[in-house]
């Protein structure tokens, strides 16, 4: 039985916890496979550097494009993230007739149409299940277990980094810094952090998640997205009086005006599976017809759970090593000619509930006015809260939850409410949605 001879990208977190589970579950591999698969070519940015994986029998080089151009390697596995670079390694790959696996989800979501027309015209597997919510196998599920479903929505805490901050920051106290610092340690954040933290790596994997569940291009420029960074204290203590959490969510939905894709802080009900996802766990709850809604939960971040999806695709390539192109599982799910140019909907026509907490002066008529507005913009009022004011305040909080409203109609409440002499500072809104 001769070997698969794999080429790796990068030595870091995923790369190192890749060529550890290799070799810790070697024989099961091949049983599955059919055929060993072996790391023999892999390119380090500092091959001398100590690292968390043996190199034994892997030539290595500081040269990436060493490894894409080396004959003998069949599939190349692209580790290295960052979006320029990886895109030209991969296409080179590609031309050079190799199959490729990534967990780089940027560059997917930025470089995707262009890396499966040229895969697709040499006949290779892109395999990108690591991109996505880390060890969840869910770009299997739903691309191939949801294949008889019409999916209506998708809702999904994707970010492992982000969800570890606000779990242990909001509920365990800490500060964000320091709980920054150990995601990094751990290997869970980004090179480039402000991507966990400012939603930027949830909007990548909405944008293939959309894809494959709607069948349409990959557009991530398109995703509305609002990071964590605005979600205080103050508010999870409110919602939780509520009976909601605060989860920082990537929503994909069918809307009037077409597909919404966004990612934003959101309360949902307590009781909600989703909504007790903590710490770097991720899940993806997917509701479509027929099957009704499913949720897939597991380690959304760190070596392991990654490098667990990243020998998934291996051994899926091994697998279709046989197999006729045009009899693979395509990669965006649907036939590339049958993708849609079904338009994004534009977040102004996106329809949601949602919380609102305002600063009022504490005098006679101001609710009075507060629910004026609100009902003559169309907004019908779920709850309301008048909070007692702190000793000495001048204001004292109001905590709003509303029904479903467009958010173009809670734009121009908001510029209303804002205006009242009564109110100070501005609104601060978070999206409720109830995943029903
Ligand atoms: N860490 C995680 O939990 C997850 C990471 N990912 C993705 O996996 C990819 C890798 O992430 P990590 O392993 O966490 O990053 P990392 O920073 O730990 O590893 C990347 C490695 O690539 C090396 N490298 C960079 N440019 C290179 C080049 N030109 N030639 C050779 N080596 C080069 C770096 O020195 C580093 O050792 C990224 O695309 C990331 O978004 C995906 C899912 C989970
Ligand atoms: N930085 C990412 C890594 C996995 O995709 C995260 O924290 O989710
Ligand atoms: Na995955």
């Amino acid at each position: 039985m001769d070997p698969v001879k794999v080429g790796v990208l990068g030595l870091g977190t995923v790369g190192g916890g890749t060529v550890n589970l290799l070799e810790r579950n070697r024989d099961e591999i091949t049983r599955r496979a059919g055929r060993p698969i072996d790391i023999v070519h892999a390119a380090a940015r500092h091959p001398d550097r100590p690292r968390t994986c043996s190199t034994d029998g892997i030539r290595l080089t500081y040269d990436a494009f060493e490894v894409v151009d080396d004959p003998d390697i069949e599939i190349v596995v692209e580790l290295i993230g960052g979006d320029e670079l990886a895109r030209e390694l991969t296409l080179r790959a590609i031309d050079n007739g190799k199959h490729v696996v990534t967990a780089n989800k940027a560059m997917i979501a930025l470089h995707g149409n262009e890396i499966f027309a040229k895969a697709r015209e040499k006949g290779v597997s892109v395999g990108f299940e690591a991109a996505v919510a880390g060890g969840i196998p869910i770009i299997k599920a739903v691309r191939e277990g949801l294949v008889g479903n019409r999916i209506e929505w998708l809702a999904g805490i994707i970010n492992g980094t982000g969800n570890f901050i606000l779990t242990e920051m909001l509920y365990a106290g800490r500060a964000f810094g320091d709980v920054l610092a150990e995601a990094q340690r751990l290997g869970y954040a980004e090179a480039d952090p402000t991507f966990d933290v400012e939603g930027i790596d949830a909007a990548h994997k909405l944008t293939i998640l959309a894809s494959i569940a709607f069948g349409i291009p990959l557009q991530f420029d398109k995703v509305y997205t609002e990071g964590i960074g605005q979600i205080s204290i103050e508010d999870v203590t409110y919602a939780q009086e509520l009976g909601f959490r605060i989860k920082h969510l990537g929503i994909a939905r069918r809307e009037a005006d077409g597909i919404g894709l966004r990612v934003h802080p959101t309360l949902l009900p307590e009781r909600q599976l989703l909504a007790n996802v903590d710490g770097v766990m991720n899940a993806v709850m997917v509701n479509a017809d027929p099957v009704g809604p499913t949720l897939y939960y597991g380690a959304g971040a760190g070596a392991e759970p990654t490098a667990s999806a990243v020998v998934a695709d291996l051994v899926d390539v091994v697998r279709e090593f046989t197999l006729e192109p045009e009899n693979r599982v395509p990669y965006l799910a649907f036939h590339s000619h049958f993708l849609s140019d079904e338009p994004i909907a534009p977040i102004e026509s996106v329809n949601t509930a949602y919380y609102l907490r305002l600063e009022a002066q504490d005098e006679p008529g101001v609710l009075a006015e507060v629910t004026r507005i609100l009902s003559e913009a169309g907004i019908s009022i779920e709850a309301i809260i008048q909070k007692q004011p702190a000793a000495g305040a001048e204001t004292v909080p109001v905590i709003l939850l509303t029904h479903r409203v467009l958010e173009a109609q809670m734009n121009s409440a908001c510029t209303q409410l804002e205006a009242l002499e009564q109110v100070h500072g501005s609104v601060t809104r978070i999206r409720v949605e109830t995943l029903a």
